[in-house]
């Protein structure tokens, strides 16, 4: 079995659990509060700050041009393809960019980006990808099933675009090479190492969970 299929199936309940999330139905439905989605695209957009360094500091940890050129481009259509979504959406309800990047981040965005940008300041290149890579693999999941289980829901006036993005065969195939990188990473690491892989990608699944569920309940600091 391959190493992506094991994180697969030991966080499927997880992400089965995020597909049914009421925020998640809200964006399939068309249904869902703008003001949450606000709150979303706020949170998210300075996540994204801390996401793109992480390719940064992928590209720096790879060892042949190939892959360190793929990190750079990921690097790139972060800062210019995902994150101008989320300014063109913040147009649309007049918040500015100098507004976006002042956004506070809450205490679980910060312990979830705190958290990988650790392991990509102290782990191995496996070790970093083994912690991002439920960013990109399960938003691809959440874009596909919105397309699969509400039919016409990436046509929705406010939140199709957000759907037809990530759904999208470019984000996949953006998935799929993260994937293929991180199996070939592992082929023929000792299980101790593949554990602390494995933790990893446990830990930032539980945090995508959370960060659906904080926008939602609208959590925040407490003073
Ligand atoms: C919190 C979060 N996880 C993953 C993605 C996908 O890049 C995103 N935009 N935001």
């Amino acid at each position: 079995m391959k190493f992506s299929q094991l994180l697969y199936d030991n966080v499927q309940e997880i992400w089965e659990k995020t597909h049914h999330h009421p925020f998640i139905n809200g964006l399939g439905a068309g249904n869902l509060s703008v003001e949450y989605f606000i709150r979303y695209m706020k949170q998210d957009y300075i996540f994204l700050i801390d996401y793109a360094k992480l390719f940064a500091f992928a590209s720096a940890k790879a060892t042949d041009l190939e892959t360190m050129g793929a990190f750079a481009k990921l690097l790139n259509e972060t800062l210019h393809g995902e994150m101008e979504l989320h300014r063109q959406y913040a147009a649309k309800f007049s918040i500015t960019n100098e507004q976006l990047v002042a956004t506070r981040a809450t205490p679980i965005n910060l312990a979830y980006t705190r958290y990988m940008l650790t392991v990509a300041q102290n782990g191995s290149l496996a070790e970093l990808v083994s912690a991002l890579l439920p960013c990109m693999w399960s938003y691809w999941e959440i874009g596909k099933m919105l397309v699969a289980n509400y039919p016409g829901s990436d046509e929705h006036p406010l939140y199709g675009e957000w759907i037809r993005m990530y759904s999208s065969e470019e984000f996949g195939s953006l998935a799929t090479w993260l994937i293929d990188l991180l199996d070939k990473l592992t082929e023929g690491k000792p299980k101790r190492e593949l554990q602390e892989l494995e933790q990893h990608f446990l830990t930032t699944s539980r945090y995508e969970y959370m960060f659906w569920n904080m926008v939602y309940k609208g959590d925040d600091w407490p003073v």
